[in-house]
């Protein structure tokens, strides 16, 4: 059953305030250590305080390609959603929606109910987030294109959405950005008439003007900017020229030609303060770029939005070798007919997507040594076609071959076809809603009280579910697997109100005797229960007002605060 309720949380160890939610939380682990051959397994468990500041921000969000068919259709669906428009297709009348965001469009099990069912709330529901009604959206682009001419040219949306969002997108031009032809396709020069000229380090200082130019001009709190441009190729990275903080930022001021836009952007970002998320599969976050926001303490999230064919791959091989099945050979193809497969049909621009697409089953199969030797893994192929007639339309076909009892085999095919920009424009919208809640959390040990809170490390891993490269701190382990990603969320996100992890056990219904009990599990029947229930849970009467206009709506009549 789904619930469309807001929720409370019913403990001693959760306080909630006007400014805050806080909760006491015991993180545990189990720690696992080598002994002679014997494994000896130790559950270690970290007493946390964990605050999120309940006030969202107003926030901006600076796309780079924002004339491109995803910062176009992204844009289109804002405001489509915000204006809640419907049109008219060939099957009916369609209404606009965010499907394919896991913050709008997904639900997160809160718990059993008093009938033993399970209860679920929106994802967005679990904590404050950015409602995106309210983001301000900006950008850069190579081509001057407006945003009303992009959809059009994109051919991704209906057309009678097209025309309706006409108007409101006919204004908003992409601001002028940084092109160095070498890192991109040639075949993208035409579209290139909309640059900012200058030394490397006189472009970055522009970009900076720009962040704090849309910040100020739409008086925002905060602002994220989202690379949503055309795949680079690889750079180099070399010592001395981008290992370090400050090697990058004399490579930048010498204008080495190994430093990219994207990289570029990167730093601007961090110096401004904001948040870089990287939808593409190139390297832009070097070691040098790395170490400056770590040193800034700025978020960077990436690499390459995980949207389709291999988010896809992500489940299937995960289903696999948990299943005790061994994959041995996974061919990945695709063709598709947009700009993006225009400029991928480029040698080194391919290489950047097989790189991120291609290594997306590393960590499924070193987590079984049954199946897989130190070194096995199965036969990857990746290959993509740029077939112009298919437009944004990309058509998947894969082939999965695994081995199975008794020297048998399985092969799974598996054909797909998806407007690839409607994948991943609700990604992107995911990653900048969580990327900012992530800003508004901080973690201290609860026998502490005086200690310093400290935030997410700059480098906001807890976004590898919407990743296929997921760029992580390092030294941690790179997760793929999209259930354990998509876990990780859930359970930070329980973790933030006081509630255990979801560990799907629901031992309560195994058992031969009913010996877990769910206390009194009646619901307030009054107002003054559910006054008292709420001063009670709550510490104070400083309930977050969303919860208590849902209360005052679906709870006891005439509720008043506390
Ligand atoms: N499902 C998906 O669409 C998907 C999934 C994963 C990753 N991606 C990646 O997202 C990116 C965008 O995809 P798309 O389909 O929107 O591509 P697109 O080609 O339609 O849009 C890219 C835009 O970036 C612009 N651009 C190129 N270089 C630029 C620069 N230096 N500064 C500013 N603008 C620049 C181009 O003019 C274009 O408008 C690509 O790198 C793609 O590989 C897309
Ligand atoms: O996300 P996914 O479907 O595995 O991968 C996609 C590729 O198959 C496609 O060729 C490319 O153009 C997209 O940018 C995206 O990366």
């Amino acid at each position: 059953m789904a619930s469309q309720g807001v929720f409370l949380v019913n403990s001693p160890n959760v306080k909630y305030s006007k400014e805050y939610i806080e909760a006491d939380y015991d993180y545990q682990i189990t720690k696992v250590a080598s002994i002679g051959d014997v494994l000896m397994a130790t559950p270690v468990t970290t007493k946390l305080h964990i605050r999120t500041k309940c006030q969202v921000p107003k926030l901006g969000l600076m796309l780079v390609g924002w004339g491109g068919n995803n910062g176009s259709t992204l844009t289109a669906a804002l405001l489509a959603n915000k204006l809640q428009l419907g049109w008219e297709t060939k099957e009916g009348m369609q209404k606009a929606n965010w499907y394919g965001s896991i913050t709008q469009a997904s639900t997160v099990r809160l718990g059993t109910g008093v009938n033993g069912q399970d209860v679920y709330v929106p994802m967005s529901q679990f904590l404050p987030m950015v409602d995106p009604d309210d983001i301000v959206v900006d950008g850069w682009d190579i081509s001057s294109m407006n945003l009303a001419d992009a959809v059009k040219r994109a051919q991704v949306l209906d057309v009678n959405l097209q025309h309706q969002l006409y108007p409101f997108m006919k204004n908003m031009k992409p601001r002028p950005s940084i092109y160095i032809p070498d890192f991109i396709a040639a075949n993208q020069a035409s579209r290139a008439d909309n640059v900012i000229s200058g030394t490397k380090w006189e472009q970055m200082e522009q970009i900076r003007k720009d962040i704090r130019h849309f910040k100020d001009s739409h008086n925002l709190d905060q602002v994220i900017v989202l690379w949503t441009a055309n795949t680079e190729r690889f750079c180099d990275v070399l010592s001395g020229l981008n290992n370090t903080a400050e090697n990058l930022l004399s490579s930048i001021k010498a204008s080495a030609k190994e430093v990219s836009p994207s990289t570029l952007f990167a730093v601007a970002c961090i110096l401004e303060g904001a948040t870089y998320i990287n939808g593409s599969p190139q390297n832009t976050f070097v070691p040098g770029c790395i170490e400056l926001a770590q040193k800034h303490n700025v978020f960077i999230a990436g690499d390459d939005f995980k949207s389709g064919q291999t988010k896809l791959k992500s489940v299937l091989v995960d289903f696999l070798v948990s299943a005790g099945i061994k994959p041995v050979s996974i061919v990945s193809y695709n063709h598709l007919g947009n700009n993006d497969g225009q400029n991928l049909s480029a040698p080194e621009q391919f290489r950047s997507k097989e790189i991120s697409k291609s290594n997306v089953i590393d960590d499924m199969v070193h987590s079984n040594k049954i199946l897989y030797g130190s070194d096995e893994k199965p036969d990857h192929c990746v290959v993509i076609k740029y077939v112009p007639y298919v437009g944004d339309s990309k058509r998947a076909m894969d082939e999965y071959t695994s081995e199975i009892l008794l020297g048998g085999h399985n092969t799974i095919v598996i054909h797909n076809t998806c407007e690839d920009s409607l994948l991943a424009s609700p990604i992107i919208l995911d990653l900048v809603i969580l990327a900012e809640l992530c800003s508004r959390i901080q973690f201290r040990r609860a026998e502490d009280p005086d200690s310093e809170y400290c935030s997410f490390d700059p480098v906001l891993s807890i976004l590898s579910y919407l990743c296929k490269a997921p760029l992580v701190p390092q030294g941690t382990p790179v997760v793929n697997a999209l259930a354990k990603q998509r876990s990780c969320i859930e359970n930070i996100l329980r973790a933030c109100v006081g509630l255990p992890p979801e560990n799907s056990m629901l031992l309560e219904h195994k058992l031969h005797q009913p010996l877990i009990t769910f206390g009194d599990l009646s619901a307030p029947q009054n107002e003054i229960e559910m006054q008292n229930g709420v001063s009670a849970i709550s510490g104070t009467a400083d309930v977050p007002k969303q919860v208590v206009d849902k209360v005052h709506q679906h709870g006891p009549k005439n509720y008043t605060r506390g």
